[in-house]
């Protein structure tokens, strides 16, 4: 069955959005959109340019300057701030422990969210990922998954993607994924939380294989369900 829609992935951090969404967006001949690799590429702008991310009217002018552009392929990353390719520099530490405060402020918000909306609104099929974009960016979506995982597990499996075995790395790992998720949950615009219509999808004790068949399963047949008796009342 050939999918045609938006499928949303939101949830924490560190819950395998990124390599779940890559892998659906494959497996459903869909264009892929990593929402958060935009707003680290904002953070590159505001931290290039020596503004204080804490400082929301300088982020939002420096952000509002800058040149963003990223591609909606899975498996090529593409990720450009004013024409200089940023993509590893996004992964980096002295972003990731920025991107919050950055994306806390509503004139980037904005700006970003128009983007994205306008990155997908030609696709045929698209699975876009991040915090908002069941609730915000495509509250109308055909297929809304929100994915969970126990912190615990989402710490030691990025320990395992970055090769730390040390007590002492994990347990700063695990506290920089709460950090972030108590400022993303909690910022007053478009804070992190599931739409009402999401699916939750717990990975706790499914491998990543699992996932994506559930989440492409959902995309295939429940949410395609739920599209025809949408259509269907308003006929
Ligand atoms: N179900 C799973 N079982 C085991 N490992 C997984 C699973 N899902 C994802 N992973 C691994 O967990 C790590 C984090 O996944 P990923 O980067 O996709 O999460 P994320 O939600 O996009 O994170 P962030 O929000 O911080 O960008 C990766 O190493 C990934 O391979
Ligand atoms: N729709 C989104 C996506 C991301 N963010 C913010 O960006 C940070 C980095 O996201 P990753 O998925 O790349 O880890 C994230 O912690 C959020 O602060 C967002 O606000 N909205």
């Amino acid at each position: 069955m050939q999918f045609q829609g938006q499928v949303t992935l939101d949830g924490p951090s560190g819950t395998g959005k990124s390599s779940v969404a890559r892998a659906v967006a494959v497996r459903l001949g869909a264009a892929y959109l990593d929402t958060g690799a935009m707003y680290r590429a904002a953070t590159v702008a505001v931290l290039t340019a020596g503004v204080d991310p804490e400082d929301a009217d300088a982020v939002a002018r420096t952000v509002g300057s800058a040149s963003i552009e990223v591609g909606t392929t899975a498996g090529e990353e593409r990720v450009l701030v004013d024409g200089v390719d940023v993509a590893a520099r996004i992964r980096g530490g002295e972003v990731t422990r920025a991107v919050s405060p950055v994306s806390a402020v509503p004139a980037v918000r904005r700006q970003l969210v128009d983007q994205q909306r306008a990155l997908v609104a030609g696709a045929a099929a698209v699975v876009v990922e991040g915090r908002d974009i069941g609730t915000v960016v495509l509250p109308d979506a055909t297929c809304k998954i929100y994915l969970t995982a126990a912190p615990e597990v989402r710490a030691q499996r990025r320990a395992g993607q970055l090769g730390l075995t040390d007590e002492a790395e994990v347990a700063a790992l695990a506290a920089d994924l709460r950090r972030r998720d108590e400022y993303d949950s909690s910022r007053a615009d478009s804070p992190l939380r599931p739409a009402g219509d999401a699916v939750v999808v717990d990975s706790t004790d499914l491998d990543r294989d699992a996932v994506v068949d559930r989440v492409v399963s959902l995309a295939l047949t429940a949410c395609a369900g739920a599209r025809q008796a949408a259509a269907g009342r308003q006929t």
